[in-house]
């Protein structure tokens, strides 16, 4: 017979409210673990979701394939829709441990490069390889020492990770790169850059007069991490000394010497 909430005993919540409320659940007889997703009538219908609600579930319920997450089953009461969805034990893609984790590696790197009087200038996700043990690469230093014309540098690749003085052709410095680790972090963290709009003119627009707002469910230390690099004033911004000292590196970024270091890539610790 169908489950009902009784059946369940409720653990953590899970996700940072990015699904809504999600908690960490097992059923009381099997002891078999689930994420059981709440929610609430009134805000469906109130945002005229039920019909969406109702499809999802239906195609959720049938499509069943080791990649796609399954829906095991859904029940109710009087406020509240519940969903018994398969629990993901490694968690998000992108979350504050693995993204703080990249970060720290390529504040690393640019010292290095900063130190050797390079400036990288192409910081963005295209530009990142991984190692074997899943290390951090920063890749193509085709524009670090003799940078095209602005022209063309503006003609290929995102516009997005464009810092405002390279927008506004003023002269510009090693916090170029900082600029950029400030777009890489709230990308790692969304899944989209800070300033993307569908309009090149408006993304410039944005760059320039720093329009950018946080999702609700980022963290504090994400976010104050983040407003420290994305500065209007190259020379106002967080150096790099400083960002791998932020409490969000300090509390989320594993390093070698971590005791829960683990190779993403083979068991070689
Ligand atoms: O709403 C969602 C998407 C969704 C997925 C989740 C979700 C969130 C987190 C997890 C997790 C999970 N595992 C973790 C491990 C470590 C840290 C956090 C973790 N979260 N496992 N499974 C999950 C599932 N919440 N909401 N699907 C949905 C909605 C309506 C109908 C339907 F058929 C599906």
């Amino acid at each position: 017979s169908k489950l009902t909430l009784d059946d369940y005993e409720i653990g953590k919540p899970l996700g940072r409210g990015k699904f809504g409320r999600v908690y960490l659940a097992r059923t009381r007889k099997e002891h078999f673990i689930v994420a059981l997703k709440t929610l609430f009538k009134e805000q469906l219908l109130k945002d005229n979701m039920s019909h969406q609600l109702r499809r999802e579930i239906e195609i959720q319920m049938r499509l069943r394939h080791p990649n796609i997450l399954r829906l095991y089953d859904y029940f109710y009461d009087e406020q509240r829709i519940f969903l018994v969805l398969e629990y993901a034990p490694r968690g998000e893609l992108f979350d504050d441990q693995k993204s703080a984790t990249y970060i720290l590696q390529m504040i690393t790197a640019l010292k290095f490069c900063h130190k050797n009087k390079v400036i990288h200038r192409d910081i963005k996700p295209e530009n990142i390889l991984l190692g074997y043990h899943g290390e951090l690469k920063i890749s193509d230093f085709g524009w670090s020492v003799h940078t095209l014309s602005q022209r063309r540098q503006t003609m290929c690749g995102t516009i997005d990770y464009l810092p405002p003085e390279i927008v506004q052709r003023h002269s510009y410095d090693h916090n170029v790169d900082i600029w950029c680790l400030g777009v890489l972090t709230y990308e790692f963290l969304c899944g989209r850059p800070p300033f993307e709009s569908n309009d090149q003119q408006k993304t410039y627009e944005r760059i320039t007069t720093l329009q950018f707002t946080f999702p609700e469910y980022m963290g504090d230390l994400a976010k104050d991490f983040i407003s420290k690099l994305l500065v209007l004033q190259p020379k106002k911004r967080m150096q790099l000394k400083e960002a791998a000292e932020h409490d969000w590196i300090k509390r989320f970024a594993i390093t070698e010497n971590d005791t829960n270091y683990r190779c993403t890539n083979c068991n070689c610790v």
